[in-house]
């Protein structure tokens, strides 16, 4: 009998998954997205998804954040109020309820996660607005403290984010996703695109907010240091399914599946 199960009947307490996939799968036509992935997520958890271009890395996190739904294979989530859920079959508001509420997307490019020509302190201080902040001086104060957590100078609030460096919309709109205490961040290689050393602040800064607010995340990248760094355990995908999974470490340090020694080590001969 597992662990898990044990305590189960022993009535003790078993933590809770936050997110549970079980055999999702999206095909393109004949073209194969993701096949047959399952996983569960624990509260506070991150978990890193790797692979090479076009091994599905972009659709599993698509389906996954409930903007395209599978052809098969089920997404449930631990709702605040109804517990374990499946994400596909709440209603329209329900589902946008909480993408606003607990869940926060970091996009590849800023671009898409910013209101570009709203300026910075209203960046995040309409995303409070949206879960019910009304108080306009607590708003501001609430967004010029978040610019602070992502390194970015009070003098800027009122500026637009088209006048900022690329690294500096990315930080912005990790607090853009942040201020809300989400309880699940969704990350589409948070550091592409960006000079190496913007990158290596980047990275510091987002394990620092992530582990300080107990934030779960699935951050999916090509860029091994990047899951190094930020991700607890590892899936590791190839043409659509997931060959090898584990913690980051041993994965990368002792990898088994042949693809995953492949990619560990092209990255060792750089
Ligand atoms: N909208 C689409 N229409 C048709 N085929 C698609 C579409 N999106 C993805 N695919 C195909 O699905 C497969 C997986 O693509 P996906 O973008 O999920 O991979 P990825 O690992 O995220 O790649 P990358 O790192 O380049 O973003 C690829 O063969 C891709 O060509």
């Amino acid at each position: 009998m597992s662990a898990l199960v044990l305590s189960e009947s022993l009535g003790t307490t078993v933590r809770q998954p936050l997110m549970r996939a079980t055999g999702v799968s999206k095909s393109y036509g004949d073209t194969i997205g993701c096949l047959d992935v399952s996983f569960t997520l624990h509260p506070g958890e991150v978990i890193g998804v790797v692979g090479e271009s076009g091994s599905g890395k972009s659709t599993l996190l698509n389906v996954l954040s409930a903007q395209l739904p599978p052809d098969a294979g089920t997404v449930e989530y631990d709702l605040r109020h109804r517990g374990m859920s499946d994400i596909f079959r709440l209603s329209e508001p329900d589902r946008r309820r909480l993408m606003r509420t607990d869940w926060g997307i970091v996009h590849q490019n800023p671009r898409d996660g910013l209101r570009m020509d709203v300026s910075a302190g209203g960046n995040v201080g309409e995303r409070l607005m949206a879960i019910g902040a009304r108080h306009y001086g607590e708003i501001r104060a609430e967004g010029l403290d978040w610019l602070a957590k992502v390194e970015l100078d009070a003098s800027r609030v009122d500026d637009k984010p088209k006048t900022f460096s690329g690294g500096m919309q990315q930080r912005l709109q990790i607090a853009r996703n942040l201020v809300t205490r989400p309880r699940l961040i969704f990350m589409d290689e948070p550091t592409g695109g960006l000079d190496v050393s913007v990158q290596a602040r980047l990275l510091d800064l987002l394990r620092g907010l992530v582990r300080e607010l107990g934030i779960a995340a699935i951050v999916v990248t090509h860029d091994l240091a990047v899951v190094r760094l930020l991700a607890d355990r590892l899936m590791v995908m190839r043409h659509g399914r997931v060959v090898e999974e584990g913690l980051t470490d041993q994965v990368l340090d002792d990898p088994h599946h042949p693809y995953t020694q492949l990619l560990v080590s092209s990255v060792l001969q750089v």
